[in-house]
């Protein structure tokens, strides 16, 4: 197969899939850029070619093209980051994007809007895929991140380029959780917290067969805590998951894997920084009330499981560390990650916002790997085979 060194991209122009799914706050600023940092080598080395490149990506999960989600909020990063003056077109198909993508000169960089703002996208639909693929003479996916879904974009595209790579980024990620995959040390605990329930919940089913302990924290557990009959005032939760959820418990019970879910934890009477605060136990939330960290004791329990563990993957922060007072389950658990570390443990951490958080909180020089992928770490450590790579190696 043929890598991106085998290309020589002068007076090429590169449709390149990143995945510059970044935090961006309410002002529109990126609140952590590691994703487009990951991008860059592979930017960099079409720039080095003479060729051109066209950037597309999604950002969040727009529903009605909503602007928080324009994807112009990051140019002004994006340009930092790659030191070029990266121009901008409000869509990513049709018309002014390939007079756009046309006009680029060979070290040009071309960042096209959100391309869920076309339903199309998500739906893997073909001709919305043909459109992007007239943006560019090769593609190249290096999108990790966005490598588990099997979107226009991500997989489709592929099929109308005779000649397609992986990028750096995805390249390296690739071969990193191979070798973990190959040579993971026993006990193996996975650490999984978050918001995105429904679309991980299934991952905690499938990731059962690899990990000796399971721990279940921040938003998703939940579902799990509901199903077992706790109250969780309106904490987040997946109605509809949780006859599954009691699924998984029974299943984890039968192959003998520990699951470790929250004993207690941080509540507030809103979603804000201001909100007032208690501790209480998991399944007693009062209602009007939400869990939005984890508590003292779950804190303890979690570290515990950690300080035993030799291999530990992590997605999902265990609260909603944006905010200070809600912050601190995720900073001890990242600190108990970091110690295991130390004592020779492979600690492997990934996914948006998880990755964001340990940067924030100076602990990334601590964890043995960071990856740019949650949802799609998760599903390669399941062992299953992504839409994404299979796009490109045909595997
Ligand atoms: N108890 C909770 N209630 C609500 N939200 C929570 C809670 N705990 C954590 N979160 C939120 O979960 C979000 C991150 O979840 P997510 O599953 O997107 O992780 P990720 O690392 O970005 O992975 P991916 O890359 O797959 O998106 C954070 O914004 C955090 O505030
Ligand atoms: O952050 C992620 O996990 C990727 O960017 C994919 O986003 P999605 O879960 O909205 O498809």
């Amino acid at each position: 197969m043929k890598t991106i060194d085998d290309f020589n991209f002068k007076n090429k122009r590169a449709l390149i899939r990143v995945d510059f799914n970044v935090p961006v706050d309410k002002d529109g600023k990126v609140g952590d850029a590691n994703r487009i940092e990951a991008a860059k080598p592979t930017i960099e080395k079409i720039l080095k070619d003479g060729g051109s490149v066209v950037l597309m990506s999604h950002l969040g999960r727009p529903e009605n093209n909503e602007s928080k989600y324009s994807l112009e909020q990051i140019v002004g990063k994006v340009s930092e980051v790659l030191g070029v003056d990266v121009k901008f077109v409000n869509n990513c198909v049709g018309e002014v994007a390939e007079k756009a993508a046309n006009n680029l000169k060979p070290g040009e960089v071309l960042l096209l809007e959100n391309l869920r703002y076309h339903k199309e996208e998500t739906e893997g639909d073909s001709d919305f895929a043909k459109q992007l693929s007239k943006l560019g003479d090769i593609y190249v996916n290096d999108a990790f991140g966005t490598a588990h879904r099997a979107h226009a974009s991500t997989t489709v595209v592929a099929k109308y380029f005779e000649d397609k790579c992986f990028g750096y980024l995805l390249q390296k990620e690739i071969e990193s959780l191979n070798k973990v995959l190959k040579s993971a040390e026993k006990p193996v605990t996975a650490i999984l917290g978050g918001a995105k329930v429904s679309s991980k919940i299934t991952v905690i089913e499938n990731i059962l067969g690899k990990v000796d302990h399971l721990i279940i924290g921040g938003g998703m557990a939940f579902t799990f805590i509901k199903a077992r009959g706790g109250n969780v005032g309106s904490s987040l939760i997946e109605e509809d998951k949780q006859e599954l959820a009691l699924e998984i418990l029974a299943k984890a019970e039968k192959m003998g894997v520990e699951i470790h879910l929250p004993i207690d934890s941080v509540i507030a009477d809103s979603f804000s920084e201001l909100a007032n605060t208690n501790i209480t136990p998991i399944d007693n939330i009062p209602d009007g009330w939400m869990g939005l960290d984890a508590g003292p004791k779950t804190i303890e329990s979690f570290s515990n499981v950690i300080a035993k563990s030799k291999t530990i993957l992590w997605n999902g922060p265990i609260g909603v560390f944006e905010m200070d007072a809600f912050s601190k389950g995720t900073i001890e658990l990242g600190k108990a990650i970091g110690q295991a570390t130390k004592n020779g443990a492979f600690s492997l951490v990934g996914g948006g916002d998880s990755v964001s958080a340990v940067k924030k909180f100076g602990l990334e020089d601590q964890m043995s790997y960071v990856s740019t992928g949650g949802g799609a770490m998760l599903e390669m450590l399941e062992g299953k085979s992504l839409p994404g790579i299979e796009a490109i190696s045909g595997e």
